[in-house]
């Protein structure tokens, strides 16, 4: 704090503070070289080198300024930016007033703007996290808090989470997205700056904390002991808060345990592989923004390719698209077949048989006894899993498929893969054995 009032003493002392609070390239492009212009009332006008200086300052920095500002001085005061050259203010100043505005577009560049609920396609996978997501985002802080949503990488957290950010933001809540390791660097720069009351302050007085990929601070004490206070002056302060992860909570093991019991206050939901039919749907609809019309075989072609990371499945459809184009191609089964090539490999060496087996061994029956003519309920369910399975993973024909099941007739094929297509439209338990069958195979198959 200075004793002495002299405005350019005042903004060096600022600098020194901003330098050690903002990235380099920052703080070298925007704020190196800016100064004291006038100082009107409680009101400190800050001379930039040019226009879109001003206005970067003015919507970025305004309030790390003011902060460091208010700290030199030992009081509050507002900020004001100005273009100023060749000793002289050119051009009207940034405006005073625009500072909530300035701080709500500032929060939403932080969201992607295709990460919205219109945009997110519902199936069985993601139904209960995709619920709960809107309700929390109609009714923050009433509904479920926190919500925290597990999934394996890919599936569509980080979407889900922006998606309640836009809403909020509609609403004129102050939203904070970051990623925990976001949180994390943020927590050891002002540790190092000094400058802890303001990370406090910057995470304990928004509306809605969304914070990506939680499993990140496991293990990290000093940053699991500063969320902690974070979540609880939130929670109690009616704040909502969402979190997303790669596991549940019960499977952070180096979570400490008062968070770890936290995360489980308000609801937990999961988010599994999407089943073939949402992965056509999650293709059509992101095929629709593209220039060129996609087949449905080649769809449904690279939905049974891609099966667990709807990243990926994105990928390859942008990656078949852009193969047709760049060797001018008709956009065919052909082409994409070609366009996916070396990604086929890997899949291709699951066979039914290897299927059967880890099915069989998941389920406590014997293989043979799957393949063979018994039809008691506790060798149909897992012959049916298996037959899905074998369907979803391999993309054999249901005849091949009839084969491998000691020969049985492809109508019946047919009629186990959907009978579990349906269950799994409401039956929690089956998705679960589903996804653990599955990540047994891909283990396996490494
Ligand atoms: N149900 C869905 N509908 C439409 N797009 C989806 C859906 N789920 C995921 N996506 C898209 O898939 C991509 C990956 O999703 P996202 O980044 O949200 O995954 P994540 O679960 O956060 O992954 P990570 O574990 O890597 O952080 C994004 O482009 C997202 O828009």
């Amino acid at each position: 704090m200075l004793g002495i009032e002299n405005p350019n003493e005042v903004w060096q002392t600022v600098l020194e503070s901003l330098q050690q609070q903002i990235p380099r390239p920052t703080f070298e492009t925007w704020v190196k070289g800016t100064q004291v212009v006038s100082v009107r009332g409680d009101t400190f006008v800050i001379g930039a080198r040019s226009a879109y200086a001003r206005d970067w300052l003015a919507h970025r920095l305004r309030t790390v300024i003011a902060r460091a500002l208010a700290e030199a001085l030992g009081r509050p005061v507002a900020v004001d930016f100005v273009v100023y050259e060749n000793g002289r203010i050119q051009g009207p100043a940034s405006n005073p007033g625009e500072e909530d505005a300035s701080l709500a577009s500032l929060w939403a560049q932080r969201l992607n703007p295709r990460y919205t609920f219109e945009t997110f396609v519902v199936g069985p996978s993601n139904r209960l996290a995709h619920a709960a997501a809107l309700a929390v985002a109609e009714r923050p802080a009433q509904t479920y808090n926190p919500l925290f949503i597990y999934g394996g990488v890919g599936l569509g957290k980080t979407h889900l989470l922006h998606a309640i950010g836009h809403v909020c933001l509609r609403k004129g809540l102050r939203v904070l997205y970051v990623s925990s390791e976001e949180f994390t660097n943020d927590l050891i720069n002002a540790i190092r700056a000094q400058t802890t009351d303001q990370f406090r302050d910057k995470y304990r007085s928004i509306d809605v904390l969304l914070i990506d990929d939680i499993q990140f601070i496991a293990g990290k004490e000093s940053t699991q002991e500063e969320f902690f206070h974070t979540f609880n002056t939130l929670h109690s302060n009616g704040k909502q808060l969402v979190i997303s992860s790669d596991r549940p909570p019960r499977a952070l093991v180096t979570l400490e345990e008062r968070l770890r019991s936290r995360f489980e206050w308000g609801l937990i939901a999961d988010i599994q592989p999407p089943d073939l039919e949402t992965r056509i749907a999650i293709l059509r609809a992101k095929a629709e923004g593209l220039a060129v019309p996609v087949p449905d075989d080649v769809m449904e072609f690279i939905a049974r390719q891609i099966q667990s990371n709807i990243r990926e499945l994105e990928g390859a459809l942008n990656r078949v698209v852009a193969y047709a184009q760049l060797m001018g191609l008709p956009l065919t089964m052909e082409a994409a077949t070609r366009a996916l090539a070396d990604l086929l490999p890997r899949r291709r060496s699951l066979s039914i048989d290897q299927i059967i087996e880890v099915v069989a061994d998941f389920y406590g029956v014997s293989a043979e006894a799957i393949r063979g003519p018994r039809r008691n309920k506790e060798l149909v369910y897992p012959r049916q899993v298996a037959m899905y399975l074998a369907r979803e993973e391999t993309g054999a024909s249901l005849p091949q498929i009839g084969e491998a099941f000691g020969g049985r007739d492809h109508t019946t094929v047919l009629y186990g893969i959907e009978k579990v297509q349906s269950e799994l439209e409401h039956n929690e338990r089956l998705r679960r054995e589903i996804m653990a069958i599955r990540e047994r195979l891909y283990r396996e198959e490494k």
